[in-house]
């Protein structure tokens, strides 16, 4: 299976988020990478290599224009208003305020295109979600041209990011702009399977009115775990989109046994959807020592989780999305992709 991953990963390290009232070290950070890498090689999985340019067009289809050029031009606004920390959302369009308008303010544009406040963004941000989107796309395209499968290793991860915002250390949506490769590619029908511990919202939100690509989610219950506002099982999806949408909320300290009974209804529901192509959006944050997290799988769960995956039989990208225990994210991450292979 080969690796597809980006030093310009490298870029994106703000130096803080905020988190239970305190600033701290962001969870979210470059070692995460490197222990995976590490892992990759000492599994023999060497075949890693750099992502080719960044297709801009792909992006602009998918993200909203006004929301591209913030990401892309927020850091000199910010900084020619005189800000002078990192940009950290602080004003939302909250209940029955107008969420239809950006302000000029770039203190107000911030949290217009906020979903939430923990995820900071600084003169590296643009470069490394654009470098992180390359990453996607390049491993789409070996799946695409007849690879069984690929690694995305995206960082930052991208599956809380919809059209028009970030949050949730994402900035754009790695998985969704691989589901729209295989469909632009002539592939009719796409599953995007989301395992991370967090809702993919984003990824839902961008395919909710589509029957074209079948989104489901194994996830923390929205009641106890971010993102909060998405994430119940009655969202099914709209219009064209009814019955294209799975969300499988388990409850706080939620283990392998449940856990693995929603992955096969989610592995069965995509196979009744008929889906040609399969994104996973790999979070390995549904480990037991995750330090945000509460769900209560251990490494050899993931292991299992993968042959799971590898016994549907689709051309598979998997792209990164979470995980904070940075000891164990690799050997979780690659027993995926092992568990998988060995299928
Ligand atoms: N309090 C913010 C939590 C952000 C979670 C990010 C993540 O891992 N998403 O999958
Ligand atoms: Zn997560």
């Amino acid at each position: 299976m080969r690796t597809i991953c980006s030093e310009d990963h490298r870029l994106h390290f703000p130096q803080a988020e905020l988190h239970a009232g305190q600033f701290v070290t962001p969870f979210e950070r470059p070692s995460r990478v490197e222990y995976i890498l590490a892992r990759l090689r000492e599994r023999g999985l060497n075949d890693i290599a750099a992502p080719d340019p960044v297709a801009m067009a792909p992006i602009r289809a998918l993200c909203r224009p006004d929301y591209l050029a913030f990401l892309e031009h927020a850091w000199d606004e910010w900084k020619r208003a005189g800000c002078a920390g990192e940009i950290i959302p602080a004003s939302f369009p909250a209940r029955r305020m107008n969420a239809d308008r950006a302000p000029t303010n770039i203190d107000g544009k911030v949290g217009f295109y906020a979903l939430a406040a923990e995820t900071a963004i600084t003169a590296g941000t643009w470069a490394a979600a654009l470098s992180s989107a390359a990453v996607a796309q390049t491993a789409q395209r070996i799946v695409a041209g007849g690879a069984r499968a690929a690694f995305a290793l995206c960082r930052p991860p991208g599956h809380h990011a919809t059209a028009d915002m970030f949050g949730g250390y994402c900035f754009i949506n790695n998985a969704a702009l691989a589901a729209e490769a295989f469909r632009a590619d002539g592939v009719a029908r796409v599953a995007v399977l989301d395992i991370d511990f967090h809702h993919g919202n984003g990824t839902q939100d961008i395919f909710y009115r589509r029957g074209d690509v079948f989104f489901a989610s194994i996830h923390g219950a929205p009641e106890h775990a971010f993102p909060y506002y998405l994430g119940y099982s009655d969202e099914t999806g709209e219009g064209p989109g009814e019955g294209a949408n799975l969300n499988l909320p388990l409850p706080p300290g939620a283990g392998y046994g449940p856990w693995a009974e929603a992955l096969d209804a989610a592995l069965a529901r995509i196979r009744a959807f008929g889906a040609e192509a399969l994104v996973v959006s790999l979070g390995v944050d549904a480990y037991k020592d995750d330090p945000i997290s509460f769900f209560t799988l251990d490494s050899p769960d993931f292991l299992d989780a993968g042959r799971r995956i590898g016994r549907l039989g689709l051309p598979t990208l998997f792209c990164m999305e979470g995980g904070y225990a940075i000891e164990a994210i690799g050997v979780n991450a690659v027993n995926v992709l092992e568990g998988f292979l060995d299928a």
